[in-house]
């Protein structure tokens, strides 16, 4: 499929955040760890979310889902001895169950996807994984990749963060469940810590105890420990509504996003900081984001390591602000769906914006009389990647053609249909 974005002036109306990807793959997990029966309401439909029920399925989850609301019957820490899981294109859920893996004889994750999680490193897990009697087969740190298990061993772990966050979290979902207590160290630097915190709040949730460190880099985890069956209610998801507050913040708009909790534990939840300081008129109250944009915008600074999976969003806003915006510590940024500095500047540069790239910086030279458009867009297999241009296109002086668009539904798969519903003149067809 692809998008093709025509110049829209103005953007009215209202729209409920889709539900949060980052707490849906972690409430499924939760449930599907837990022995008894848990619900989550609200949970999100995406290529993503849809990786993880599958995922759990394999391993011996029961789900059921009806309207909002899914049961899944959990199977501790006993998942059925399967051979083979495809967890599509889905990084967070290939990174928590390679330590479900664990438990299994032998497991094999497949590289559905080879130009995109096909060639994302997952080194620093083996590693960990290793220090743990659990013997791993990989392609130099890739997919696919062989867990064999059997029998983990907790004890002292050690785990570097400095390229991913995903591998502390799945080694903490998964230590409570060892007949040892564990202690994980996080060596270099943790990246993402913001999103560590939300693996926190779930597994605390799910009746777990443990000991963490005020910097997050130090815990202590008993073993021998259960997850509890509960219920959980998805909260919405600030990633994907970033780009949405993005377009209304390039445009002349009244619009409001419904869903976006004032208190979140999302990092991504400080875009409304960054649009702010932008000069973008915003309110937030009870849960509602309304932006009521002049198209006027001043150009930040910010370190985007708080907020990684909205930077694409903010990148994209500040191509039209006045002056030159930076935003710094986003090195890892390069592994993910794709190399999200290299390849998203290159396109922007097509798109006709002003930007440079440092080794872990975005620097954009903001152009408020707007880019030229014009041109076909590559999407490089990555959401972020789409939606951030789509806001582009919306500012272009004759509009952009996004190719391969459908990845959108990676965590988004509403989400030109969203952009219509307020206005956003987006055709989509075959290619
Ligand atoms: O734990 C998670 O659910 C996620 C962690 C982040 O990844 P990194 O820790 O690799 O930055 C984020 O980008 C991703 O979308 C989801
Ligand atoms: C990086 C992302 O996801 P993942 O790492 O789970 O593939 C994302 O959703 O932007």
């Amino acid at each position: 499929m692809k998008a093709i974005v025509r110049p829209t002036a103005a953007l009215q109306g209202e729209i409920n955040a889709l539900s949060s990807k980052n707490y849906t793959t972690r409430y499924m997990l939760v449930g599907a760890l837990a022995d008894g029966t848990s619900t989550i309401r609200f949970p999100a439909h995406s290529e993503d979310s849809d990786a993880m029920r599958r995922c759990i399925r394999d391993l011996g989850a029961d789900l059921i889902e009806e309207g909002d609301t899914m049961t899944i019957r959990g199977f501790g820490r006993h998942p059925k001895p399967v051979r083979e899981l495809n967890v599509g294109n889905a990084g967070a859920v290939l990174r928590f169950l390679m330590s479900v893996a664990a438990f299994c004889p032998e497991v094999t994750f497949v590289n559905a996807y080879p130009d995109s999680l096909g060639k994302r490193p997952h080194d620093d897990l083996i590693a960990a994984l290793g220090q743990m009697n659990v013997s791993i087969d990989h392609n130099n740190g890739k997919l696919p990749i062989t867990i064999r298990g059997g029998h983990p061993k907790g004890g002292r772990i050690q785990v570097s963060g400095n390229v991913s966050s995903q591998f502390l979290s799945s080694l903490l979902f998964m230590t409570p469940l060892l007949d040892e207590d564990s202690e994980i160290e996080v060596l270099h630097d943790l990246k993402s810590k913001v999103v560590v915190g939300q693996t926190l709040e779930v597994i605390r949730q799910a009746g777990i105890r443990l000991e963490s460190s005020d910097d997050l880099m130090h815990y202590r985890i008993p073993g021998r420990q259960r997850y509890e069956a509960k219920e959980y209610v998805v909260q919405g998801d600030y990633p994907g509504s970033a780009a949405i507050l993005a377009a209304a913040a390039v445009t002349r708009s009244d619009v409001r996003v419904l869903r976006l909790e004032e208190a979140s534990k999302q990092g991504e939840r400080a875009v409304i900081d960054v649009l702010r300081a932008m000069n973008v008129p915003l309110t937030h109250e009870n849960g509602i984001v309304h932006v009521r944009g002049d198209g006027k915008l001043k150009a930040v600074e910010f370190d985007g390591d708080h907020f990684t999976d909205a930077v694409l969003a903010m990148v994209a806003a500040a191509v039209f602000a006045e002056g030159t915006s930076r935003f710094y510590n986003v090195e890892n940024l390069r592994y993910k769906e794709c190399d999200r500095i290299t390849d998203y500047l290159n396109e922007l540069r097509k798109a006709g914006a002003d930007v440079e790239e440092r080794q872990s910086e975005i620097i954009v030279h903001g152009k408020p009389e707007g880019v030229e458009g014009g041109v076909e867009i590559d999407a490089h297999f990555d959401h972020r990647v789409i939606m951030a241009l789509t806001v582009v296109g919306l500012r272009s002086k004759r509009g952009l053609t996004i190719r391969d668009a459908h990845h959108v539904a990676k965590s988004y798969p509403q989400y030109f249909d969203h952009l219509r519903s307020i206005g956003a003149q987006v055709e989509l067809a075959d290619q």
